[in-house]
């Protein structure tokens, strides 16, 4: 039809009719359908999110209380966990004081247990259960950083981060999810990181826990398509959290500095509205990245040798500042 129009207003040498005739129409018959289908995923979304039971693991900072903030306002039902009481407690008054104000939101509950403390974990998915009696959408954020080399870390140092990072996340999912599977019904979310698909220095545990998170929940997904259960692996660039403060080292001890990298990341708010859509568009996986971390990512598939080049340079460079 386009086709046609051009020949004949291009005959008649008029291609202002063509403008009007055609490629207006077009496009705004374009714009309408574009905006009709946000309007229909918004709303899709909405009612996905409103009333929805939500388990969010490292509620009490960083992007895990951003979570908190981003799902509440979406009229979720949250249960808090984290390891400190009167931090939830904190997030609890924050939340329900904004609750009382807007009918489509709600007072959230706490459940308080160490991920790295499986049978805590077990007993933690049992008392949410009883208290709630389902879980609609899980967000496994909780989690530690590491910073040390390879050979000054202790194996102790190692199995920390993995229970905290690992072990922790996949037994809390694996408790949850036979009631899920039962509803025919449930959204498995996990905030993995970059370094879950790259791994760069210094950072071995670290990117070790979070390669092992990815490969989890990529099988994990694929075994519950069946049952249509939706899993969802965020794998976030720097946030402004206190990830690297609270990052354990070498020896055990907490390396507590602010990186340089981290303050100039993006804000846990930012990200947590990322979760939101990503978790309310049902997405299989989301990398919320810059430029330059998203490229090392291809670039370890797409030239694996040019990718290790990279980082043994960054490793001379980091090692070299390190030392003078
Ligand atoms: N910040 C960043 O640059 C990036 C972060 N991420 C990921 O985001 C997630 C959230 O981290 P972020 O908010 O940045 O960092 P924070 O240090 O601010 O938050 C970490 C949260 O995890 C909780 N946590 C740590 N260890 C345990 C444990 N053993 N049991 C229960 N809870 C625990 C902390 O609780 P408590 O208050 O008790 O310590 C805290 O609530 C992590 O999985 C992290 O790997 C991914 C990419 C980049
Ligand atoms: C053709 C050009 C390719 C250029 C690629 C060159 C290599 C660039 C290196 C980029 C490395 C990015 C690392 C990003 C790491 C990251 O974002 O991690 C997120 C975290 O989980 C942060 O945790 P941390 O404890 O490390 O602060």
């Amino acid at each position: 039809m386009l086709k046609l129009a051009f020949k004949k207003n291009i005959h008649k040498g008029k291609l202002m009719d063509l403008t009007f005739t055609a490629i207006v129409p077009l496009l705004l018959g374009s714009l309408g359908i574009f905006a009709l289908f946000r309007l229909l995923q918004r709303m899709r979304m909405r009612a996905y999110l409103q009333d929805a039971v939500v388990v969010i693991t490292g509620a009490t900072s960083g992007l895990g209380k951003e979570c908190a903030k981003a799902f509440h306002a979406a009229g979720s039902r949250l249960v808090l966990c984290g390891r400190n009481g009167e931090r939830l407690q904190d997030l609890v008054q924050e939340l329900s004081a904004k609750a009382n104000q807007s009918k489509n939101m709600h007072k959230p509950c706490t459940v308080i247990f160490d991920l790295s403390d499986t049978k805590m974990v077990v007993s933690a998915a049992e008392e949410i259960l009883k208290s709630v009696g389902h879980v609609d959408i899980l967000i496994n954020n909780a989690g530690i950083s590491y910073r040390g080399t390879i050979l000054d870390t202790g194996m102790d140092v190692d199995k920390k981060v993995m229970e905290t990072n690992y072990f922790g996340p996949i037994a809390f999912t694996k408790a949850l999810l036979p009631s899920m599977i039962k509803r025919q019904q449930g959204h498995i979310v996990v905030i993995s990181s970059v370094q879950g698909k790259i791994s760069i220095p210094f950072r071995s545990a670290y990117a070790a826990s979070k390669h092992a998170t990815q490969a989890f929940f990529d099988c994990l997904r694929a075994e519950m398509e069946q049952y249509e259960i939706n899993v969802t692996v965020v794998s976030p660039g720097y946030i402004q959290t206190n990830l690297s403060v609270n990052a354990v080292t070498a020896d055990g001890s907490r390396y507590g500095v602010m990186d340089k990298n981290t303050i100039e990341g993006r804000t846990a708010a930012e990200v947590a509205q990322v979760v939101l859509n990503a978790v309310g568009q049902k997405k299989k996986e989301v990398l919320v990245a810059g430029l330059m971390p998203s490229l090392a990512v291809y670039l370890r598939t797409l030239s694996p040798r040019l990718f290790f080049t990279f980082m043994a340079s960054r490793a001379r460079k980091e090692r070299k500042a390190k030392d003078s």
